[in-house]
């Protein structure tokens, strides 16, 4: 099995990613909710009126940085789902060949849509003061990168779910041909790990949110009560995981499974009708990206 499928080394970048989070969060924290950004046509952008749809000033920003990125292959990698998959540019540099660890069935899975939605309805209120300070620009160009590693953190599960169903292969392959999605979701579920991400997300967030001096101590901006003042909420941001970030990454896991065994029936019905065996449906072998063709899973990205 590859490394990049051990479910501890799944984990520690899952860890890493944390901080990536966390530190986005803290970034987009120093300005106000500002409205107006995720409002379509609040802020109108001359020339980006796109079939008729409206959009808001963030998607714009978000748009035009995914020009930029898929350009240098940022979406070719299976670790990364853009937000607008159907609107990529061409490759400036040579496709890579990533050696193949997901089921086929990864490509077809990517849950941006609704990522987007939660973080502008049920994240940013919490992680920003109400109001309007007038930085659009600024917003909209910090909401990026929060959004790039939730969305990153969040369909990890594919990575997480093919280990796991590499673990337990029959329990897995019951429940998927029964279509039991309840069963897939409990048989995936590890609360006490779950426990243990929100309590180091809290942690983290009051360490990495505190003014640190250069003596070293996190002094500056008390609340008056001798506790530092922290630029984001560690309750906050637990909760995030707790109720947002988990329960989608295991939502990723629960499609992934139910469609994990499609390659499969696949080959052995175009078996039985070729008279040809089928061939393993694991994924394994290598995968060639074309252009901007859905990216095979890399043993490198996974361990990133
Ligand atoms: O680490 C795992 O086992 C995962 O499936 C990942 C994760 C998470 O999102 O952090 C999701 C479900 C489990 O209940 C625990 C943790």
């Amino acid at each position: 099995m590859s490394s990049a499928l051990s479910l501890a080394n799944i984990r520690s970048s899952l860890i890493r990613q944390e901080d990536t989070i966390i530190f986005s969060f803290i970034e987009r924290a120093q300005f106000c909710r500002n409205l107006p950004v995720y409002t379509p046509d609040a802020i109108p952008v001359p020339g980006f009126d796109r079939c008729g749809r409206r959009y808001s000033l963030l998607e714009y920003v978000l748009r035009q940085t995914e020009q930029l990125h898929g350009s240098v292959r940022r979406y070719t990698s299976p670790d990364e789902h853009a937000f607008f998959p159907d609107d990529l540019p061409p490759l400036v540099l040579p496709p890579i060949t990533y050696p193949s660890v997901l089921d086929p069935c990864a490509d077809s899975i990517n849950t941006n849509d609704q990522i987007l939605r939660v973080y502008v309805d049920d994240i940013l209120p919490g992680l920003t003061a109400p109001g309007d300070d007038f930085n659009y620009g600024s917003s909209a160009t910090l909401d990026v990168p929060c959004l790039q590693a939730l969305s990153k953190r969040i369909h990890y599960g594919k990575f997480v779910a093919e280990a796991k169903f590499l673990a337990k292969p029959e329990e897995y392959s019951a429940l998927i041909r029964a279509g039991d999605a309840d069963g897939i979701m409990a048989l995936l579920t590890d609360k006490e790990v779950e426990r243990r991400v929100v309590e180091r997300v809290r942690r983290k967030v009051a360490t990495f949110g505190q003014d640190v001096t250069e003596n070293g101590t996190a002094t500056t901006g008390t609340n008056g009560d001798g506790a530092p003042r922290l630029k984001v909420s560690p309750d906050l941001v637990a909760r995030v995981y707790e109720e947002i970030v988990m329960p989608l990454t295991k939502e990723v896991e629960v499609i992934y499974l139910l469609r994990r065994l499609d390659s499969q029936k696949g080959q052995q019905q175009a078996g039985q009708a070729g008279g040809s065996s089928a061939g393993s449906a694991s994924g394994s072998g290598s995968g060639s990206d074309s252009g901007n063709s859905s990216p095979t899973t890399s043993a490198a990205a996974a361990a990133r």
